[in-house]
């Protein structure tokens, strides 16, 4: 054999539920196809699968990270999957982290009935773990009974079963449904201008160990297909949406959301001006976020925008367009800085 190519096995870690299973397949199936090696699932525990309180009084942000990271720092794997939303906003030294492309990350209804929300009856109970969910359910609908509720999505989807459920809805964010097959359950789909999702939700965080100075094959072959993995447009989106959650120093908890897009805008073809030879098109990159008080009754929502001048829009531009957001909601909203965390 002349091949250069590494045989080790790559070991991809996850968390055990459902959901992080299936997350993790995708990545591993996406990997052996990058680098022709054996690809191999190996399941950690975290102190968020033990632990049974509700998700807003775990407290502290990453609990589901932590044993993950330290698991790929150890090498007892080569590669971690995680959900990007439930990743601390500071970056992990030793670690890179790449996101592929995003799936669709809005937040969803599932109801007994099959109602929307303006459709549940007066004083419905809709459940949620989540304080942004919860507050922004209250905003729009200041009657509804919210219950905080905890589990994987199958639990929580069985809270607002048409037969069996005690709840006449429940939200889930739409990514994970559609992950374990489940959207047939969705009875509609959040418009960002009713609830805006949490930062990263939707996208997957894929992280390695930076290689040493040294690299062996395996660490080239990685490089290599993370390289392959990033998808350009979640990066930057997920980049700003991070960087407005960093500069409110508010953990996943916070009743903040962030959404943001990158959009082509293609010159008026009949104003010179406009069209400079050699342009076609720019693109910019729009970030809508929200803080709501938990009781709904007050909310601050901004969208902000940059364009490309001239270059392509870097990831530092996307840092700076959260932190600009971040600084304007904290002027309007002082008491959102802190919180969540
Ligand atoms: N907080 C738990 C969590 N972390 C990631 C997802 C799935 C969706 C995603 O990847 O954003 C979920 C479930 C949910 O919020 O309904």
């Amino acid at each position: 054999m002349t091949s250069t190519l590494p045989t080790a096995t790559v070991r991809v870690g996850t968390r055990g539920s459902t959901l992080a299973l299936t997350q993790t397949q995708t990545i591993a199936d996406r990997l052996a196809e990058l680098t022709g090696l054996e690809v191999e699932l190996v399941r950690i525990t975290t102190d968020g699968d033990v632990r049974t309180g509700s998700l807003a009084q775990l407290g502290g942000t990453g609990v589901f990270v932590t044993a993950l990271r330290e698991a790929l720092l150890d090498g007892r794997c080569d590669v971690a999957v995680h959900s990007l939303k439930d990743l601390p906003v500071a970056p992990a030294p030793g670690l890179r982290l790449v996101s592929p492309e995003r799936e669709n990350p809005r937040d969803v209804l599932c109801s007994r009935t099959g109602a929307g929300l303006f459709a549940l009856p007066d004083g419905a109970r809709v459940g949620t773990g989540s304080p942004r969910r919860a507050a922004q359910l209250r905003a729009a609908r200041p009657d509804l009974d919210v219950v905080d509720i905890r589990g994987n999505i199958d639990t929580r989807l069985g809270r607002a079963h048409p037969e069996t459920g005690d709840l006449d809805a429940v939200v889930l964010a739409r990514a994970g449904l559609a992950r374990i097959g489940r959207l047939d359950a969705v009875a509609e789909a959040f418009e960002p201008g009713v609830m805006l999702p949490a930062p990263g939700q939707g996208a997957l965080a894929v992280e390695v160990r930076e290689p040493g100075p040294e690299p062996t094959g395996l660490d080239r072959a990685l490089q290599v297909a993370l390289d392959a993995l990033t998808d350009r447009e979640t990066t930057l989106s997920v980049t700003a949406e991070r960087a407005f959650l960093a500069r409110l120093e508010a953990g996943c908890a916070a009743p903040l959301g962030a959404l943001a897009h990158v959009e082509m805008t293609v010159p008026d073809v009949d104003d010179d001006s406009l069209a400079p030879e050699g342009v076609t098109s720019s693109e910019e990159l729009v970030l809508e976020a929200v803080a709501v008080t938990l009781d709904g009754r007050t909310s601050e929502r901004r969208t902000a925008r940059l364009q490309a001048t001239g270059d392509d829009i870097t990831t530092d531009d996307a840092t700076r367009l959260g932190t600009q957001l971040a600084d304007e909601i904290a002027a309007a909203m002082p008491d959102v800085v802190g919180t969540g965390r």
